[in-house]
């Protein structure tokens, strides 16, 4: 049979809960492991999740539970949609609960710190033997959990689970299991380039964001989304990731969705910032997820690696780690030489006015 019958969800937040309706609409049996208890018996007694996805009905007979062997030990696949620096525990707790054969799509979008290990990479590491996969895509999880139409990338590689044919593969069967009316996947073997995608997105979604919310115009972010996507091509590269799948759902595609709307919690923590709110003021001081946040170092961490150099990356990392101002960051990225497009040719000019633009940006940036 090419679908799983039977889905666990790790992570009752915005988009474990999108996920699972989306399974369940595909007719699937599924159980969603959160960690609160309201959150569990409001899905099971109301068909909501109030706290993460508010005024959005979910389908009747998604089985939430706190209990992880309740959850975990019937599934034959298990999507892991908690924050990227809890993947590594989520990983190791799903190897103890669900069945061997279990292959687990990581959902998460970022780079393990210190590691440099993408997300499939963290829970290769913890879950030893497992057959591994990413879905990854231009997804607002609200809109998703609310039936509007919604097309992911589900990717792993063709030979880790030993199958020879294309629907035979996790990543196929995985999408067979999830398409719905409004729910459309495409399968993919460049894991590499789809995590890529999905990780570097959101640090230039807060670089769209900041400039959006100092007051500059649509042809500053417009530059930034097709250099961001330069970057991104240049890391997925490097590291074995192909450079079409750049150009797919997982790379432009997500990227034009997060770099443009205040959907977006990076965009919309950029666009923040960008008004002049202190670090400790964002979003009313509230904990929410920004992955792009942490994922500024861990990105250009791993692109130091590979003596790779990202510039819009960088300069995100010189804000939001190392606290230097906007005007003085984004002179900096504006004022470096100048170069070719694609980098192919060898060109460096140096930037006839660096001063000056240090000055003037400073005056107009917080
Ligand atoms: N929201 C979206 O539109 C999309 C999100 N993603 C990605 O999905 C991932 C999860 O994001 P999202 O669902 O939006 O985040 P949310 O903040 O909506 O939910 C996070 C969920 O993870 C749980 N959680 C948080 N920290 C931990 C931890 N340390 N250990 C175990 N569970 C934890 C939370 O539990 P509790 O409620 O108890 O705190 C909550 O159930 C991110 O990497 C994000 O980039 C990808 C595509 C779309
Ligand atoms: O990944 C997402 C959309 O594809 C969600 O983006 P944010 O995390 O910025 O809200």
């Amino acid at each position: 049979m090419l679908a799983y019958d039977r889905v666990a969800v790790i992570g009752g937040g915005a988009w474990g809960t999108a996920l699972a309706a989306v399974a369940r609409r595909a007719g699937r049996d599924v159980s969603l492991l959160a960690r609160r208890e309201d959150i569990v018996a409001e899905l099971r007694d109301e068909a909501r999740n109030s706290a993460y996805l508010p005024d959005i009905a979910l389908p009747e007979g998604i089985g939430a539970t706190t209990d992880p062997e309740e959850a975990l030990a019937d599934a034959q696949v298990v999507l892991i949609v908690t924050p990227s620096r809890s993947i590594r525990a989520m990983s190791e707790l799903a190897a103890a609960h669900a069945p061997a054969d279990a292959p687990f799509f990581i959902c998460a979008k970022g780079i393990e710190a210190g590691t440099g290990l993408l997300m499939t990479g963290i829970a290769a590491d913890a879950a030893p033997g497992r057959v591994l996969g990413a879905v990854s895509g231009p997804t607002f999880a609200v809109e998703t959990a609310a039936e509007h139409p919604t097309a992911v990338t589900i990717a792993c590689t063709s030979a880790a689970d030993g199958a020879t044919a294309m629907p035979d593969i996790a990543a196929a069967r995985l999408a067979a299991t999830l398409t719905t009316d409004s729910f459309r996947p495409y399968v993919s073997d460049d894991l590499i380039g789809v995590e890529i995608g999905g990780a570097v997105k959101n640090v230039i979604a807060i670089a769209c964001g900041i400039l959006a919310g100092a007051g500059f115009g649509e042809n500053v972010r417009a530059a930034l989304i097709t250099r961001g996507l330069a970057e991104i091509k240049e890391l997925a590269v490097v590291l074995g990731g192909r450079r079409e799948t750049v150009t797919g759902l997982s790379g432009i595609g997500d990227l034009m969705l997060t770099c443009s709307s205040t959907k977006s919690r990076n965009f919309s923590y950029g666009a923040q910032r960008g008004q002049g709110i202190a670090e400790d003021q964002v979003f009313g001081g509230k904990p929410v997820v920004v992955e792009g946040r942490e994922n500024a170092t861990t990105v250009t961490d791993l692109a130091r690696r590979h003596n790779l150099h990202m510039p819009i990356c960088e300069m995100v990392r010189s804000i939001v780690a190392d606290g230097q101002p906007i005007g003085e960051a984004f002179a900096a990225y504006w004022a470096a030489p100048i170069e070719a497009e694609p980098r192919a040719l060898d060109i460096s000019i140096a930037h006839p006015a660096e001063t000056e633009a240090q000055i003037r940006f400073e005056e107009l940036l917080p």
